[in-house]
């Protein structure tokens, strides 16, 4: 793969490529190139995250000229109790940053709002098995999660119903009008269904992602830091910027 983005310096190459931007916006022409290299080797499926991380990427998908009226998305959760069509849901985020813009064949999300959230968790694990991830964009937690795996998730799970720890609740309340409005519980993607994804992109922007990117890189595979268990997939382009780097050695 060849990476004509000038900005970027490779810093790290074992099984995880890290790959450090100067800043978000090069992060995010990056993860376009990758992107259209996939398309253009066939990918079909893609993985999708929210959170503000990826919100320039999407932006660059946008303005590009890339088609997606013939591939699917597959987002990595939703907020047990939202609507769609609440502001607060991932569905209703997803919309406004990237799918009423650029149309898909068909755009997953589980719905938060289902009244057997068993049946949900397995409906959604039937979406994943039949439509095989073919790239999957990932942000970071700050306490290391992705997707809404928390630390002490288990790395054999599959999709599940998460109660979310205080400090995820404490760092999404800045969505909300308070933290009291956050909804306590999620349905997740989990950690082996993220596995299972060919390539996987993780993005991380700020200094407030710097130790949960150390963990990740440099630190033990451990369920206490769910990102952590990348180390073990083979195909990881980890995007990050300066501040986000900071720890690294
Ligand atoms: N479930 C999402 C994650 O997928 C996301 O990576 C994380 C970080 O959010 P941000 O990108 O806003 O820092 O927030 C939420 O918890």
């Amino acid at each position: 793969m060849v990476y004509t983005n000038k900005q970027c310096q490779f810093i790290k190459e074992t099984i995880m490529k890290v790959i450090k931007v100067a800043n978000q916006l090069e992060g995010a022409k990056l993860g376009l190139e990758i992107l259209t290299e996939k398309i253009a080797a066939g990918a079909k499926t893609f993985g999708l995250a929210t959170g503000s991380t990826p919100v320039e990427f999407y932006n660059q998908i946008i303005n590009s000229d890339l088609d997606f009226t013939d591939k699917t998305s597959i987002n990595l959760d939703e907020y047990v109790g939202l609507d769609g069509s609440d502001e607060q849901s991932y569905r209703y985020f997803m919309s406004q940053h990237l799918f009423n813009e650029k149309p898909f064949k068909e755009n997953f999300l589980p719905n938060g709002k289902a009244k057997d959230l068993d049946a949900e968790v397995k409906a959604y694990d039937d979406i994943i098995a039949t439509h095989p991830i073919d790239l999957q964009i990932l942000g970071i937690g700050q306490n290391g999660h992705i997707g809404f795996n928390e630390p002490g998730t288990p790395f054999d799970v599959t999709t599940h119903v998460v109660d979310l720890t205080e400090s995820t609740i404490k760092a999404n309340s800045r969505y909300f009008e308070n933290e009291d409005e956050v909804p306590r519980q999620a349905v997740s993607m989990g950690i082996a269904s993220i596995l299972k994804s060919k390539t996987l992109i993780l993005m991380a922007w700020g200094e407030a992602k710097a130790e949960a990117i150390k963990g990740m890189i440099e630190g033990e595979v451990t369920e206490s830091l769910p990102a952590s268990v990348l180390q073990q997939h083979d195909d990881v382009i980890v995007i990050i910027d300066e501040a986000a780097a900071s720890l690294l050695n």
